[in-house]
C-alpha cells in the first residue's frame, strides 16, 4: 500500500518523539496531519486519540500514529473505535507484524520507553509492510464487538 498520508497524535509525554517523527515523515514525501500536541504542557491523551482515531476511521488518511508515555492509555482510547486496530510497538518486528499480521492501522509508540532511533524503524515498517490477509484476515473479522 503506498503511504501519502499520515495522521500523528499524543500527549506530553510524546511531544518531543512526535514534532522529530513528523518531520521525519515529510522528508520522506509523506503528507502529515498533525493532531498535537504543540506544547510540551500537560494533557489528556484521550483529547488527541478520539479526533485521529476518526480521522484514520473514515480514511481520510492512510494510517496514524499515536505516542503517549506507556502507549496504554492512548491505545485502549484508539481501540473504542469500530475499524480501528492500534497496536502498541516498541521493536520494528512488532511494527512489522502488526501490519502483516493485524492489518493495524495505528502505531502507538510508548514514547517513555523507546529511543529515537528504534520508534523511527518501528514508523518506516509500520509505512512499508503490507497485510498478509488469507487466515489473518478470517481472525481480524471476528475482531469487531466495539
Ligand atoms: O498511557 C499513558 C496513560 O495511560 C501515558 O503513559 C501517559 O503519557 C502518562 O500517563 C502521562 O503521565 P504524567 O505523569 O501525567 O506525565
Amino acid at each position: 500500500m503506498k503511504i501519502s498520508k499520515i495522521a500523528i497524535g499524543g500527549d506530553h509525554a510524546g511531544f518531543e518523539l512526535k514534532n522529530n517523527l513528523v518531520k521525519f515523515l515529510q522528508n520522506k514525501g509523506i503528507e502529515v496531519e498533525d493532531f498535537g500536541p504543540f506544547t510540551e504542557e500537560s494533557c489528556d491523551y484521550a483529547d488527541v486519540a478520539h479526533p485521529l482515531s476518526e480521522t484514520v476511521q473514515s480514511k481520510k488518511v492512510d494510517l496514524g500514529i499515536l505516542i503517549c508515555g506507556s502507549g496504554n492509555g492512548i491505545a485502549i482510547t484508539a481501540n473504542k473505535h469500530q475499524g480501528i486496530r492500534a497496536a502498541i510497538c516498541w521493536v520494528e518486528e512488532l511494527a512489522a507484524l502488526a501490519r502483516q499480521h493485524n492489518d493495524a492501522n495505528i502505531l502507538v509508540l510508548p514514547a517513555r520507553f523507546i529511543s529515537e532511533a528504534e520508534a523511527i524503524k518501528c514508523v518506516e515498517k509500520f509505512i512499508t509492510e503490507d497485510f498478509e490477509g488469507g487466515r489473518h484476515l478470517r481472525r481480524i473479522e471476528k475482531i469487531p464487538v466495539n
